[in-house]
């Protein structure tokens, strides 16, 4: 079955283009063989797994493209190809995709090298894995012959570099023509993969195509993008080195040696640009990249998965670390614990003066040289730490001469009450920092933090432990969809605890505009939940079904009619993924049970047969994204402040359709967009 998306007619060179690439491929393993596996491991606290069993220098992404001069070139001759990592090797020229000379594939420039002649053509690849599955060229200046036809035209055989490769020449007559090659215009079929409801076919207007041809003005390789993002989504996502757009690029690709704040509405690509800068800074192609080691934290367990796998096979050495919040927190306390309940908590339970409680009261502890010893010693230390803050000191030698500070306090649980319990947990690493510091060998030279709206003062002060002297900040996220209170307002405010921005003036936004997952329909229906300041999200899917709004008469059914919907977009979308996003987990997760729904891989999958339901909190799903989505009673979803960061999230998870299900309220804003 063909796949949403999926192009109808094949470019000639797709036959050649696949067996370079297993070509190259098998190149890249072969060199890898020869090197020594290393262990890449970062230091005792920061071991990755899947880093240690890497060999230096492999990987398996394919190349993502190729780009051709109007005249010859005296070190990459006509046209060379774009890859995850170099190959020099006689007439098979793969550049790095990081390399000066990459910024002609990715339409950024022309700073920092020369070339002889000029860019007449850029080649992009379309994959599935490691595979080419298709290819769209673009054409800035026609030239004749073909800078990709320099008469070696052949498709070796896909196999190791030693094996038989009796070359199958092409036909000419299959050959490239510039004409047919030049991208054709957006209007066209294939540039209309999106609907599953019927709307592909529909004939369009003039003036959405219209729309459309200013939604995709200053891309590259518009069609392609617009058929991955056609196609189903998966857990994890999928690669879009090939299709970086020039100014994704541009972000991606500045200096190591500058702090960073990306903020765009939902699915503008902040998750994947901060991925590919993650990759881009430790990239062993640049010299001022060798020293560069990074941290990436993102909000949830579910996020690692989703974005690892970006990130993983531009990486060889393993100095790019992905975690999440919690992780860097419980890697602090470095106890064996539960940690159970919410994030949530009273607004000192996270606040900044933390840092200032925890090392006075180690003060203390020292000055009465009462600091633990022994194999349980560091369990007793932080023991001892909290419950010095629990008592606000000792009598003469307070921890906070505050009363607020010190009512705070005196609400604590007890140790061994709070030491199973999230909210706590901030709290916990911090005590535990004060008295065992991140060594050296444990820090980092970025720190690039995705959902940074969403970390809170307590944590923002544990993070920075993890910085080295010197080294900088990449902060990704969005401040409409900020899911508490408890954490910062504004970016001034991040970037004045932080202490980087421009003297007094805080860190300039970079902004992201284009929006990529939601379709129009389901961003402007969630758009009314922000001020009208802040609306006017677009995507460059302007098409798709408009999200659906169904009142269910008695709570009973509130469950059933959720199910019922994401069974319905299950059958819309067969090859992708489906949630349903609520407050209240159990009751779903009970009638899942009943109706024969069993717990799958993870926590949040669910399966029946072949069937596969995703089940999210608000929480959990951030940064994630799925085909379809259910949300079910927003007028329960928390508000922060008036504003609702956690329903607004939840509604744009959808890449293609959502369904909203409601018995008790439905906020005013959605409840006049469901009726337009
Ligand atoms: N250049 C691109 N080519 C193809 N797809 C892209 C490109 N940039 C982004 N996308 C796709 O758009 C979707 C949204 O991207 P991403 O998750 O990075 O957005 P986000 O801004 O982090 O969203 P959110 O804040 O809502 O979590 C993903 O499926 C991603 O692969």
């Amino acid at each position: 079955m063909r796949d949403r998306g999926e192009r109808v007619t094949q470019h000639p060179d797709l036959p050649f283009e696949q067996a370079r690439n297993s070509e190259y491929l098998a190149r890249l393993k072969a060199r890898a063989s020869i090197v020594a596996q290393v262990n890449v491991a970062r230091s005792r606290n920061w071991v990755d797994p899947s880093a240690i069993k890497l060999p230096v220098g492999i990987s398996d992404h394919p190349l993502v493209g190729r780009i051709g001069f109007d005249a010859e070139d005296e070190l990459l001759g006509r046209a060379c190809y774009i890859g995850p990592t170099r190959l020099d090797d006689g007439n098979f020229q793969v550049v790095s995709w990081d390399a000066p000379v990459s910024q002609l594939f990715f339409g950024t420039g022309d700073e920092g090298f020369t070339i002889d002649g000029k860019l007449a053509v850029r080649r992009t690849f379309d994959h599935r894995l490691s595979d080419i599955a298709d290819v769209d060229d673009e054409w800035l200046t026609r030239v004749d012959p073909s800078p990709f036809d320099a008469g070696d035209l052949q498709v070796p055989a896909p196999s190791t570099p030693r094996a038989d490769r009796r070359a199958r020449r092409v036909s000419p007559d299959s050959q490239p023509s510039p004409a047919a090659d030049t991208v054709r215009p957006t209007s066209e079929a294939d540039a209309e993969p999106l609907g599953e409801d019927g709307s592909a076919t529909r004939r369009r207007t003039h003036r959405d195509r219209e729309t459309q041809d200013q939604r995709l003005a200053g891309m590259r390789s518009a069609e392609t993008v617009l058929r991955k993002l056609a196609a189903p989504r998966s857990a994890a996502l999928q690669s879009v080195l090939a299709t970086l757009q020039p100014d994704q690029f541009d972000v991606v690709s500045r200096s190591p040696h500058e702090d960073l704040l990306i903020q765009g509405h939902p699915g503008t690509g902040k998750t994947v640009v901060a991925a590919y800068r993650a990759a881009y800074l430790v990239s062993a192609e640049r010299k001022e990249a060798q020293a560069q080691s990074v941290l990436l934290v993102g909000p949830t367990s579910d996020y690692v998965a989703h974005v690892k796998g970006l990130v993983r096979p531009l990486d060889p050495e393993g100095r790019i670390v992905v975690t999440h919040i919690a992780e860097v927190l419980d890697r602090i306390v470095g106890l064996k614990t539960n940690w159970s309940g919410g994030i949530g908590g009273e607004h000192n339970d996270i606040d900044a003066h933390a840092r200032q409680f925890a090392a006075r009261a180690e003060m203390i502890l020292q000055r009465a040289k009462t600091v633990p010893t022994g194999p349980t010693a560091r369990r007793d230390h932080l023991e001892a730490v909290y419950s010095l803050i629990q008592s606000n000191g000792l009598p003469g030698q307070p921890v906070s001469d505050n009363p607020e500070d010190s009512a705070w306090m005196a609400r604590l649980p007890r140790f061994n009450e709070a030491i199973r319990m999230r909210r706590y947990l901030p709290l916990m690493a911090q005590s535990t920092l004060a008295f065992q510091p991140v060594p050296f060998t444990d820090q980092f030279t970025h720190l690039l933090v995705d959902e940074a709206q969403d970390i809170s003062p307590i944590e923002w002060n544990v993070l920075e432990q993890y910085l080295r002297p010197g080294g900088h900040w990449t902060l990704v996220g969005d401040m409409n969809q900020r899911r508490s209170d408890t954490t910062y307002a504004t970016w001034g405010h991040i970037s004045d605890h932080l202490g980087i921005g421009d003297g007094d003036e805080p860190l300039q936004q970079t902004l992201l505009r284009r929006g990529y997952r939601s379709t129009t329909p389901i961003l402007q229906f969630a758009d009314k939940l922000l001020p009208s300041s802040q609306r006017g999200a677009t995507s460059i899917q302007v098409e798709g079904p408009r999200p659906s709004v169904e009142y269910v008469p008695g709570p009973d059914a509130l469950f059933p009619k959720a199910v019922e919907a994401a069974l319905r977009l299950l059958k819309s979308y067969p090859n992708g993924t489906v949630a349903i996003i609520t407050v209240d987990p159990g009751r779903l997760i009970q009638l899942l049970g009943k109706e024969g729904w069993r717990r799958g891989e993870t926590l949040n999958l669910w399966t029946r047969g072949h069937e596969l339901l995703r089940v999210h909190v608000p929480e959990s799903a951030r940064g994630l994204e799925f085909d379809g989505v259910v949300v079910v009673e927003p007028g329960d979803f928390p508000e922060n402040l008036g504003r609702e960061g956690q329903l607004y999230t939840s509604l744009t998870r959808a890449n293609r359709e959502l369904a909203v299900v409601w018995h008790k309220g439905m906020p005013d804003a959605l409840r006049k967009a469901a009726r337009r």
